[in-house]
Formats: structure tokens, sequence, C-alpha cells
């Protein structure tokens, strides 16, 4: 049935937005999304959306899809509204600080949607690596459903061995940086695949970033007497890969950067899924008895014995233990002091 002009609904239903076009969040900035359009190449115009007032609390963010509707033409001034956002494939979170008991550290954010990996960069010297933050990072990617990739910078300084034997058992990927290597294996890694790139300050994230994308042109810094390089950028970017030699028609994939995360807060991650952030120690945990919190305090913790004997690192028991005291407010992880034994340990 068709209804006739004069009884045409007006207001009462919302329109469906059935000529809504498909984007990709590659950027938000107080209020304003820029998206880019399914069919669009390295040189077209990006579209600049805000987002429609029917969307309710819903959060955009980068990675998102999203239906656009208005002027999607990316000319000056152009306006377009978000008005759906496509199921998201992983969401990928943490939480402002780990600690629970005040509404700050309980606030939970995505940082990005429907990336399939994150690449864990950590320079091997200058600053050291910090097998914590990798812990950290590992329970986030694992807790998201997304792959990890560890990234291993500034390999002409030092070489992997010590961080490489620590994952062992994980069977961890990795790729190694030196100022003078062709990028070939990260590249490959990367193609077809929106990847998160999170790292501290100082690692090189900036240079690989430019090596990778040299048209984003990111903001390089240098690593202060402090160790804490300096802070252009805040939010977010999807980047564009470049175009892979063979083939026209093979998906370059995109980078996200991520210049604001520089760690992850889990407290939003359960007791159970911080487990699965370390998959050498989840069979150990077979034995104990019933609730174990695996705590040190737990004095029949199976995990003990599995590292006594030689099943996972005692090392990555201690993280593992570092990130459950971290969840429930005792003294702050990312300290490297409290570790003084080990060297590797800072998060
Ligand atoms: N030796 C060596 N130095 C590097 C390498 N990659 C980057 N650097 C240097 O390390 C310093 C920090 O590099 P950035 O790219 O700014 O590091 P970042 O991780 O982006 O840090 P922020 O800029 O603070 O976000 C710079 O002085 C770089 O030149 C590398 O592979 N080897
Ligand atoms: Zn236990």
């Amino acid at each position: 049935m068709r209804p006739g002009k004069s009884s045409r609904p007006r207001t009462r239903t919302r329109p469906r937005h059935e000529d809504a076009v498909d984007g990709f969040v590659i950027a938000v900035d107080r209020g304003r999304y820029t998206c880019v359009l399914p069919d669009a190449g390295p040189d077209d115009p990006v579209v600049t959306a805000m987002r429609a007032r029917e969307l309710g609390r819903k959060s955009v963010v980068v990675g998102d899809r999203v239906g656009l509707v208005g002027d999607t033409s990316g000319a000056a001034g152009a306006l377009a509204r978000i008005v759906r956002i496509a199921e998201r494939s992983s969401v990928l979170r943490r939480t402002a600080d780990d600690d629970e008991s005040t509404a700050e550290g309980r606030l939970e954010r995505v940082v990005v949607a429907n990336a399939d990996q994150l690449v864990i960069v950590s320079a091997l010297a200058d600053p050291p690596p910090r097998t914590g933050f990798v812990d950290r990072c590992l329970v986030a990617a694992y807790d998201a459903d997304i792959e990890p990739l560890l990234c291993l910078t500034k390999a002409d300084l030092a070489g992997p061995e010590a961080v490489v034997d620590y994952y062992t058992e994980l069977e961890l990927p990795y790729v190694l940086v030196r100022p003078d290597s062709d990028l070939a294996a990260l590249r490959a890694l990367l193609t077809g695949r929106i990847s998160v790139l999170v790292g501290h300050s100082g690692v090189g994230k900036s240079t690989l970033v430019n090596r990778l994308v040299p048209a984003a042109d990111r903001a390089v810094g240098t690593v202060s007497a402090i160790g804490r390089g300096r802070h252009t950028s805040t939010s977010a970017v999807a980047l564009r890969l470049p175009a892979v030699p063979d083939g026209a028609t093979t998906d370059p994939g995109w980078i996200i950067d991520t210049p604001g995360v520089r760690s992850f807060g889990l407290a939003h991650v359960s007791a159970e899924s911080l487990l699965h952030g370390f998959p050498d120690l989840v069979e150990g945990t077979v034995d104990c008895p019933a609730n174990c919190q695996h705590t040190t305090e737990e004095a029949d913790c199976a995990l003990d014995a599995w590292v006594a004997a030689g099943k996972a690192d005692a090392r990555r028991l201690a993280s593992y233990r570092r990130l459950l005291a971290s969840r429930s407010g005792e003294g702050d992880p990312r300290e490297p002091e409290r570790n003084p034994g080990d060297p590797l340990a800072g998060s």
C-alpha cells in the first residue's frame, strides 16, 4: 500500500537512511569524524562527518564502519552525518587508570574498533624493553581477540635474545627493525589488515610510522632525559599503507597510530581474561584449588609448582601476579623500581 501524499509520516517515523553510504572512520577530533568512502583512493578527498542525534550515546571510534548521509562529497566545508555504526569485529579497550576504586579508574574506553592486529612496538635499547608493558598489551590483545605482533625496534643497538627468550613459550610472532632494515617482513604482516601500533614514548614508533607511510609525516621526538618524548597528538589516527607493488587489487591495509595510549589500564578485564593473556600459564592452573586467585597469598596455587617444573618462565608468573595486584589497586605496577632484580620487568 502506498500512502497518499497527505498521510506521509513526517515526524514520528525516523528516516531509515536506505541511501546511506559506507564510510570508514580514520580520525576523531572534537566531535568531527574523518571518514573515507570504500572506493576512495589515497588522493580522493576525505569526508568530514558529525554524529546524528539518533545514535544516542554510542561512541564512534577510529576503525568504525559507519553509514553516512548528507553531503559526502568531501568538498571544503561539506558536512555529512553518521547515522549508524556497523557491528564491530573487534573492540580494543583500555581503562584510563588501573585503580578500580575511582570513577576515572573504572572508565573504560574503546580505543579502536575492527582492528585485526596489535603491533606492540618496543625498543631493544634506549629506552630498554619493558616486558611488563608488553605483557599488558598481550592481555589487551587477547581480550579484544586481536592477534599480537611484537615489533622490536633499535635492533642496531641491542640484540633481541633476552626478550625473545622471555616469550619462548608463547610463539609470539616478532619482527626486528633497524634504521637500515627494509621492513619487508613487517610490511608483509601488515598487508590487507588493520593493525594498531602501541608503544612507549621514545621507542621509535613515529619513526617507524613515517617509514611505513611516508606521506603521514608524523612528528618524531627525541628521548629526553626523563624518558618522556614530546607529545604532539593524543588521539588515534588510521593511515593507509602504500599500495603493494605487485598487485593493484591487493588491499595494502591500514595502520592505526595511537599517540595517546602509553599503557593499557586493564581494570575492565576480568581475572579470568587476564589469565588468557598468559597462555603459557593457563594449563598450570588446572591443579589449583577451587576459586584460587593465583596470587602470592594463595599457599596452594599450582602455578608455583608449574614454574618450578620448568613449564613456564618464573618472570612471566611474576608479571602475571603484578598485573593481578595492579588491578586490585595494590601499588603502581608501572614503577620499574618495584622489581629491582629484573631489568626487563617495567611496564
Ligand atoms: N638507534 C636507533 N634509533 C632509533 C631507531 N628508531 C628511532 N630511533 C630514534 O629514537 C628516537 C625516538 O624516536 P620516535 O620515533 O620519536 O619515538 P616514538 O616512539 O614515536 O616516541 P614519541 O615521539 O615520544 O611518541 C629518535 O631520536 C629516533 O631517531 C632505530 O631503529 N635505531
Ligand atoms: Zn592458582
